[in-house]
């Protein structure tokens, strides 16, 4: 088990990557309830990754160790009792006070608007939206020495799970079943009569004792890409509260929660997207002007709708799915690799594993989703030379894009890029891709949208204001003497004339990816592959976006002038400007 002070120590260091993750200096009173629930929720997915990958382990060495047939099955008991990450990473955020509203309180919560989707209930109780991970009622008791000032306990937040035979549920109105005497099983059915105690009682009090001053929050459960989600739909006050015989015949207690008025309307029906259905309603309803950008090059097809004006799908660049090399850019030898058979499982002995962070494997899969830890200075994945095959969970962001992507037409910044499935934290979204130049080239290129520093050697090295990172991955570049490294990457990925659907996704000061620079086949840093990869979990039809991080007043028209650039990204830290 990890340590305080481990612990303590990995918290500074997500910190120090979220404050050099911004060039904008916030300091905490500063930073908007949006951003502090983004970082809490961040911190939260991070403990997540770091549970699923103990749980593997732990579950992996359970297995090797079952020797006997009693063992064996001692072991296999084991492994189905798997100790479960999101609650490990709750337990975490408690224990380092890091949940963002510890003290329960009634009412909104700043930073989490109606509308807010959360990806677990444990997820929901590391902010403080509803501390309970299991029960459907969230209450301040009665006892609570915090909470002095109610004399009676006070519901503040429930969970319309789904999970209750006998709740109504007609958005704005909603009979909601207290809790207790389900069987737990998901087949909704009350097995014995419930209690009005705990969450009961204190819904009755908020109905009856305080008047139905004080409104619940409700949360609603429901799927995205066959994946739970919770969809925060606004405040209700409790205006009736009675008992009566279930439909099994056992006392249940019932609460009618209204919603009440003037709050934004509800957004559940608009996320409730299935994946074959998000893609039905982009091809049926929507002006497709070009049926996939990427002429077939790409596993998926990406569509391209405009429904804003009449300009038609973008023309001018050649679609390509990996880097061309430039003439005078000359790529190093293949890397030796490691000597695994069939998929690398033990990082002692992946010789790529071990030149990772940690010296392990930078990812972890789960789900079917293969997922980065956090962001890197570098990652190294296996290559050509390695023993292992394309199976390999070491080659996470190799053969090509994974989640069906489509490009529509922006009213303000162009053309933009939108997923239609549900995207993970972490997980390699696309690869930047276009023509391998050197930098000094385009010095005199005065109108390039579409440049991508190769700056992981100065990442590495923390040079030119690069985002602190994790890593541990010593300076022993047998391509570059140290002293010789400008703070300026050598090369940049042009993609003006030849491009991937990267090129088309813009800026935000408040992005869901991140960059990620990627070594496999070849460990030369300067040359190193970029990625975009999932910050946090992004809903079907979300719009994509990175930090472009361009120093402010950093470019100049032909006149040498300093050029402006007004930012659209609508984020509540905008930024005002890309540069
Ligand atoms: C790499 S391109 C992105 C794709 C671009 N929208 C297009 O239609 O080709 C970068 C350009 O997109 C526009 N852009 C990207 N993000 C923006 C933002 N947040 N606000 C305003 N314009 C943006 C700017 O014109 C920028 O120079």
């Amino acid at each position: 088990m990890a340590s305080v002070n481990d612990i303590e120590a990995q918290v500074d260091e997500l910190v120090a990557d979220q404050s050099m993750n911004s060039t904008a200096s916030v300091n905490d009173d500063t930073k908007s309830a949006y951003f502090k629930v983004k970082e809490t929720m961040k911190l939260y997915n991070k403990f997540f990754l770091e549970a699923v990958k103990e749980e593997t382990i732990r579950c992996a060495t359970n297995a090797k160790k079952s020797v006997s047939k009693e063992s064996r099955a001692f072991s296999e008991n084991k492994k189905r009792s798997i100790r479960r990450p999101d609650l490990k990473a709750t337990s975490k955020m408690i224990e380092m006070n890091a949940v963002l509203y510890r003290k329960k309180q009634c009412g909104h919560l700043p930073g989490i608007d109606v509308g807010y989707q959360f990806y677990s209930r444990a997820a929901m109780a590391a902010l403080g939206f509803h501390s309970q991970c299991f029960s459907g009622i969230d209450y301040i008791g009665k006892s609570s020495k915090e909470y002095k000032e109610y004399k009676s306990s006070l519901a503040v937040a429930v969970v319309l799970s789904g999970c209750y035979e006998d709740d109504q549920d007609n958005k704005e109105e909603i009979i909601y079943t207290g809790q207790g005497g389900n069987d737990n099983l998901g087949n909704k059915r009350q097995v014995k009569h419930q209690e009005l105690a705990g969450g009961n009682l204190a819904l009755k009090n908020n109905c009856e004792e305080f008047d139905g001053v004080f409104p619940v929050r409700v949360v609603r459960g429901h799927k995205i890409d066959g994946k739970k989600v919770y969809t925060y739909d606004g405040l209700y006050k409790v205006d009736r509260w009675w008992k009566e015989s279930g439909l099994s015949r056992f006392d249940v207690y019932k609460f009618r929660l209204r919603r009440i008025t003037g709050q934004p309307p509800l957004t559940t029906n608009q996320v409730h997207f299935i994946k074959r259905r998000a893609l039905h309603l982009s091809s049926t309803n929507k002006r497709t002007v070009c049926e996939d950008i990427s002429g077939g090059q790409e596993n998926l097809r990406i569509r391209v709708i405009n429904e804003v004006d009449d300009t038609p799908a973008p023309t001018g660049f050649k679609y390509t799915v990996s880097n061309q090399i430039g003439e005078d850019v000359e790529l190093p030898s293949s890397a030796s690799g490691c000597k695994c058979i069939g998929t690398c499982t033990d990082h002692k002995t992946c010789a790529c594993a071990r030149l990772n962070y940690g010296s392990d494997f930078p990812y972890v899969v789960q789900e079917g989703h293969g997922r980065l830890l956090g962001a890197m200075d570098v990652v190294y994945e296996c290559g050509a030379n390695c023993g292992c095959g394309p199976e390999c969970q070491n080659r996470v962001s190799q053969g090509g894009i994974k989640y069906q992507l489509e490009m529509f037409r922006t009213p303000d910044k162009g053309w933009g890029v939108r997923t239609l499935d549900l995207i993970p934290p972490g997980a390699p979204v696309c690869e930047y891709t276009g023509l391998l130049r050197k930098t000094a080239e385009l010095e005199k290129v005065i109108a390039n949208d579409y440049l991508m520093e190769v700056d992981c050697l100065q990442t590495m090295l923390g040079m030119g204001g690069r985002q602190k990172r994790r890593g541990n991955v010593s300076f022993r570049n047998p391509f570059i003497k140290a002293k010789d490294i400008d703070k300026d990457p050598e090369f940049t990925i042009d993609a003006g004339s030849t491009g991937n659907v990267s090129r088309f996704i813009n800026h935000s000061c408040d992005p869901n990816l991140f960059v990620q620079c990627i070594l496999s086949d070849f460990h030369d840093p300067r040359l190193a592959r970029v990625f975009l990869v999932a910050s946090d979990y992004i809903p079907p039809l979300q719009e994509l976006s990175y930090d472009y991080n361009y120093a402010l007043n950093s470019v100049r028209g032909p006149n040498n002038k300093i050029k402006r650039l007004p930012c659209h990204c609508g984020a509540a830290d905008c930024r005002k400007r890309l540069y």
